[in-house]
């Protein structure tokens, strides 16, 4: 469709065919989306736990039976985590790509690509106590 690499395996659109006006399946951008996010998630630790925590606050809010407003929240939380670590591990892949040995600016993109994942897991950390701490709290003292 798109020529090939130097191994010979095809692309989907190389860079060479991308401003030639040549046609893109939907169905091949979702299915490369949908790789990538398996592969993040099967090769990074973090989404691992991002998956389990994201069951946990399911599990809670059908437990607790949250309101529409919170629901609403938890969602847009995991949706900001998988979005944010999926874009740390392609950070990552650039960086080892471009700067396979130690750059100080390979540090700082690695750096601040983590970064942001951190301040996304700390919010979502502060929305799930104010979402799930006064019901668990309601449930105990009753
Ligand atoms: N090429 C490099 N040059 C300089 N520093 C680097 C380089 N690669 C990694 N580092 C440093 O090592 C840290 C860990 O990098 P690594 O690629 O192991 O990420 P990781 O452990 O998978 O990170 P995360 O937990 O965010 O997924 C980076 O945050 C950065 O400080």
């Amino acid at each position: 469709m798109g020529g090939t690499s130097p191994d010979n395996k095809p692309f989907v659109r190389s860079a060479e065919t991308k401003g030639k006006g040549q046609r893109y399946k939907l169905t091949s951008a979702f299915s490369n989306a949908g790789r990538g996010l398996f592969e993040a998630v099967r090769s990074e630790r973090n989404l691992r736990i991002d998956a389990c925590m994201a069951v946990v606050a399911i599990a809670l809010g059908f437990g607790l039976r949250i309101d529409t407003p919170s629901w609403l929240a938890v969602i847009v939380c995991i949706g900001m985590m998988f979005a944010l670590e999926t874009v740390n591990t392609a950070i990552e892949a650039v960086v080892d790509l471009a700067s396979p040995g130690y750059h100080e600016l390979a540090r700082r993109a690695k750096d601040c690509a983590a970064g942001a994942a951190l301040a996304g897991a700390l919010a979502s950390f502060v929305v799930g106590c104010i979402i799930f701490i006064p019901p668990i709290m309601a449930f105990l003292a009753s």
